[in-house]
């Protein structure tokens, strides 16, 4: 049986490059959208969490206690610590747009710990913003080349607008979003009429969970229900983001859900989740939080995602190349020479460890060479090569796999 203890699943090799690559790749684009990779330390003050509102449950967060009784957490969520430190760092001038490859500890998920990649916007408040970050995480998706993805855009607050006079307690709003992210409408109606609302408005909530798929049809499903111009707004500020996101013709990846409902309640505009065929879980997500920082006693607007590194990994289908790692071996004369070798071909960047015993199984494929006074003999499988100079073998090797 799989121990539900174990904090992080071990990567082995072969594993492990894969996740190399992946956050290889999604840094990388990251950058070229002007965004610049912080790291945020792994113990906080629980307090930074006990006084934001609605940020992860506390009782999902790692705690310790250090020496002088002190209570830490193992960092629960990245968006925040980032928004407080741009939030206090603002006048010095500091990137608006910040990157992170992190990983996350929370008691819910069965590892305990998953690394996430992602990027926090902050300062901008405008369409073109959100589907500029929405094209980044599209494009990082394609270029991951990750199998029939979708993302899903909602709104965090649309149809809570309807419910503004109804007065839920957060116990009935965390029933209702359960009901609504199921898409459970038989159990919508009957809880409503309990709760004593009015008509007309369980009419509207009973269509929240149709409202997905194609955009053209949801947006103009949702003008039906719009009762508050708070509604009309955001709704206007959605179908904007798709119109760019048309533009840069990312739009077949998108559908629009307006039942969609982010764990995270720091969320206050848009937010979205990515998804892949075959997984139940989100890819990614993401939204704009523009109140979060009214805890660090500013306001500035921000928009934000990050990636599931370790769900990107399993979803991976490319096959990467190995580097073959050359196995050098020496006359008893020759151990300086081979050791210049070595090192000429390190420079190189070429993989090269010198003179261990054949045992491992894994290396039985490698390439061998074998350093003489006068010739050195590379060998792989069936095949040998003699050369006479070192260099005469370097200009080979280092070129060898190059067209
Ligand atoms: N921190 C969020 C994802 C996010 C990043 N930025 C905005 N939202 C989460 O872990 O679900």
């Amino acid at each position: 049986m799989k121990n539900k203890q174990i904090l992080h699943d071990m990567f082995y090799p072969k594993q492990f490059s894969k996740k190399r690559y992946v956050i290889h790749k999604l840094t990388d684009r990251f950058t070229t959208f002007g965004y610049q990779q912080v790291e945020t330390p792994v113990f906080e003050d629980y307090d930074l969490y006990n006084d934001v509102q609605g940020t992860v449950d506390t009782a999902d967060m790692l705690k310790l206690v250090d020496s002088s009784g002190k209570v830490l957490v193992l960092r629960p969520d990245a968006t925040i610590p980032i928004s407080r430190y741009y939030t206090n760092l603002q006048e010095e001038a500091i990137s608006s747009r910040l990157a992170y490859v992190l990983d996350i500890f929370r008691s819910t998920t069965e590892e305990r710990s998953r690394t996430q990649a992602g990027v926090e916007l902050f300062g901008e408040r405008a369409p073109e913003a959100d589907a500029e970050l929405i094209a980044l995480a599209v494009t990082s998706l394609k270029e991951l080349e990750i199998p029939s993805f979708k993302l899903e855009i909602g709104h965090a607050t649309f149809y809570k607008e309807l419910l503004r006079e109804a007065n839920l307690t957060a116990m009935q709003q965390k029933q209702l979003d359960q009901y609504i992210q199921s898409k459970n409408v038989s159990e919508i109606v009957p809880f409503l009429k309990d709760l004593g609302l009015d008509a007309t408005l369980i009419e509207k909530l009973r269509k929240i969970p149709m409202l997905y798929g194609d955009a053209d049809f949801v947006i103009h499903e949702a003008e039906n229900i719009i009762s508050t111009d708070r509604m009309r707004e955001e709704l206007n500020y959605l179908s904007k983001v798709y119109q760019l996101l048309q533009d840069y013709q990312v739009d077949s990846y998108i559908s629009i859900n307006l039942g969609l409902i982010n764990h995270m309640n720091y969320y206050s505009g848009i937010i979205f989740q990515g998804f892949a065929e075959g997984l139940g879980q989100p890819i990614m997500m993401g939204g704009r939080y523009d109140y979060l920082s009214r805890s660090f006693h500013r306001e500035t607007p921000a928009i934000g995602f990050a990636f599931e590194v370790d769900l990107l990994v399993q979803l991976l289908t490319c096959t990467l190349t190995e580097q073959e790692i050359l196995r050098l071996d020496y006359a008893s004369s020759e151990r300086k020479r081979a050791i210049q070798l070595a090192e000429s071909l390190r420079a190189a960047n070429l993989a090269v460890i010198i003179h261990t015993p054949k045992k491992e199984k894994a290396y039985t494929e490698s390439p061998e060479l074998l350093v003489n006074a006068d010739r050195l003999v590379y060998s792989k499988q069936q095949e040998s090569k003699e050369f006479k100079t070192d260099q005469e073998f370097l200009d080979w090797y280092i070129r060898k796999d190059v067209e």
